[in-house]
């Protein structure tokens, strides 16, 4: 994984573009996600640990918005159900082509890993096959919100029995002293982890137009109304949680 430190919005900027998931991006991915998303990699390994629960034999996993594989990895890591195959998406072309890289090297290091597809394309036009483990990892923050129930809907439809959908997102809060306390303690959070007040201002608005997170009880709510029966939070950390959802 490449190493390069995030300085994407170290100098100021005269006017901060929208966050987009492009090559500059791809190159500091794994440092931006790490010193910006607390719990990041307890949710990443765990994930894998999870989802090792859920798999049934001969069924699709999938990672949805996958970046540089790091969801894949993991599920490839715990996950030992016979005839299992994983199908990683994502829509940016620079994060797919440096995602088949990493997972090429993690199929020279290690011996019979589940098979993995990486696809090119948009989730929200994706043919679901039957699955038993749907991760969507920092994904449906980033779709419409208008878009996001069909979209559940649609995974809840694909899912088997005795599978699960594994949903990690930013949270904001309806209670306004609980969201500034959390915002206040993400920032520290970063702070802690070397940005800049300059970086955590131009990354806040780079995100503010593309990023649009929920509320627990809104994604509680809509789960159900894509037709899952059970909502389990699993993590949280600060402002950022991982639920599961069974069908
Ligand atoms: C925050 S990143 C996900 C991080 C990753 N799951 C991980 O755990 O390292 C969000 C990803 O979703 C992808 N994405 C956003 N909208 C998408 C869509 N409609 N279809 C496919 N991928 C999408 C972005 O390109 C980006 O790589
Ligand atoms: O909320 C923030 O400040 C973030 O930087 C979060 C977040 C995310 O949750 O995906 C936003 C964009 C990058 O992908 C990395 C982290």
């Amino acid at each position: 994984m490449s190493k390069e430190p995030d300085r994407l919005f170290a100098q100021p900027l005269p006017e901060v573009p929208d966050f987009a998931f492009n090559e500059d991006v791809v190159r500091v991915f794994p440092d931006m996600i790490k010193r910006s998303v607390p719990g990041y990699p307890t949710i990443v390994e765990n994930l894998g640990v999870l989802a090792a629960q859920f798999a049934q034999p001969g069924s699709v996993l999938y990672d949805l918005g996958s970046s540089l594989g790091a969801v894949t990895q993991a599920l490839r890591r715990h996950v030992r159900t016979d005839g299992c195959r994983v199908i990683a998406v994502d829509n940016s072309a620079a994060m797919v082509e440096r995602c088949r890289e990493y997972l090429n090297g993690q199929d020279s290091m290690f011996q019979e890993l589940l098979p993995v597809d990486v696809i090119e394309g948009d989730i929200l036009a994706l043919q679901f096959q039957p699955a038993s483990v749907v991760a969507l990892n920092f994904t449906l923050q980033f779709i419409a919100p208008d878009e996001r129930l069909a979209l559940l809907a649609r995974i809840r439809q694909s899912l088997l029995p005795g599978g699960a959908l594994i949903l990690s997102e930013k949270l904001r809060f309806n209670d306004p002293q609980e969201h500034a306390l959390l915002t206040d303690l993400h920032i520290a959070f970063k702070r802690a982890n070397g940005y800049s007040e300059l970086e955590i201002a131009q990354k806040r608005s780079a995100i503010e137009n593309v990023m649009k997170p929920d509320s627990l009880d809104e994604h509680r709510e809509r789960l159900l109304a894509a037709g899952f029966s059970t909502v389990v939070p699993w993590f949280q950390c600060l402002n950022f949680a991982s639920l599961i959802a069974l069908p």
